[in-house]
């Protein structure tokens, strides 16, 4: 489709633009739904049967300005080029992709990819066992397949977010989303306990990339809120999945996770079809101008994304009501 065509239907569709108008509505209008393939379904329903093969390339301490030092986790898969991340509050959550023994690489190659137990520090040698802590790893001799004994360090269900990238919310001080709010809430949360992940996704403004959200958010100006903006954009309303975030937790040994989330499809999503994954307690997100509290993202606009997610997209948000007389 050429793109004067596509700003002719645009501005053909304008009309049907209105806070009135459903979700439904605007897509049966345009001849979509959710996925866009007409059948109803939204495409977080349509679960994977395989999920991508991952492995952790490198891992690396980092501490932060916020206090706890984290692990960043860096991954590859075979399903895209992009580089899924996992950030990790814990010195003992293992990815079993990164530990495995690989055929001829030496102590030095394992602590450059980040495969140690304990800290590095200069002149350290061995990356399987660390003289400061006496902590060592063990591996099964036959497949070089770390041996983790379950449950020997933290037994309860492990705290974790799963963030979609958002270059505007989380680097351009963006008001129109709280995506930043939410990636640093977590983090702090995660800081707190000690321990936790935050899966990073790269998929992009719900999956259709930085430059199709930057249209977006000029038909939001125009008077479409962002459900009706990606339709009009010819996109679902959401287009990510999330096997990769599965797929990630499954590496680290995470399967029984307190989901931070106010989207009930994600939790679907996660858990996909073989529930590899449990997700034992949803941890509610609340936005931060809604607690009472200081801080947070105040807009006109992320108080329209904020109501578009309840209304349309099923979120398990309410607002609280403005008291009077107090
Ligand atoms: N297409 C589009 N994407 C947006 C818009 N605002 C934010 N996003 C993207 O939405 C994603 C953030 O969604 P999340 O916060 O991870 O997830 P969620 O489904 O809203 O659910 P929660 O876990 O409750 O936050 C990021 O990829 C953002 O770039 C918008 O107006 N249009």
């Amino acid at each position: 489709m050429t793109h004067e065509h596509i700003t002719q239907d645009i501005f053909e569709t304008m009309p049907i633009i209105s806070p009135t108008v459903s979700n439904e509505e605007q897509a049966r209008a345009l001849g979509l739904d959710g996925d866009g393939d007409g059948d109803g379904n939204s495409s977080l329903r349509l679960l994977p049967d395989v999920l991508p093969a991952v492995q952790c390339i490198a891992r690396a301490r980092i501490p932060t300005t916020q206090g706890p030092e984290i692990f960043l986790h860096l991954y590859s898969n075979d399903m895209d080029k992009k580089e899924h991340l996992a950030i990790v509050f814990g010195e003992d959550v293992r990815s079993r992709s990164l530990y495995r023994r690989r055929a001829g690489e030496t102590q030095a190659d394992r602590m450059i990819r980040g495969a140690y137990v304990g800290k590095l520090t200069p002149g350290r040698r061995d990356a399987d066992r660390d003289a400061a802590t006496g902590a060592a790893l063990r591996f099964d001799e036959a497949t070089g397949d770390l041996v983790v004994e379950a449950g020997t360090t933290w037994t309860q269900p492990t705290l974790v977010r799963i963030h979609s990238e958002c270059y505007t919310g989380e680097t351009a001080w963006s008001a129109r989303c709280d995506c930043g709010e939410q990636f640093d809430e977590a983090g702090r949360l995660m800081g707190l306990e000690g321990h936790g992940c935050i899966v990073y996704l790269r998929q992009e403004g719900r999956g259709i990339g930085l430059g199709e959200k930057l249209k977006a958010y000029n038909l939001q100006d125009l008077g479409a809120d962002t459900v009706q903006a990606n339709l009009l954009l010819r996109h679902p309303a959401d287009k990510r999945s999330f096997g990769m975030a599965t797929a990630i937790l499954v590496d680290l040994g995470l399967a029984d996770i307190r989901l931070l989330t106010n989207n009930p499809d994600k939790i679907i999503a996660v858990e996909g079809k073989r529930r590899l994954v449990h997700v034992r307690e949803r941890v509610p997100m609340v936005p931060l101008a809604w607690t009472g509290g200081t801080g947070g993202v105040s807009s006109r606009e992320v108080e329209g994304y904020l109501r578009t997610k309840v209304e349309k997209m099923g979120h398990l948000l309410s607002k609280p009501a403005v008291r009077t007389g107090e």
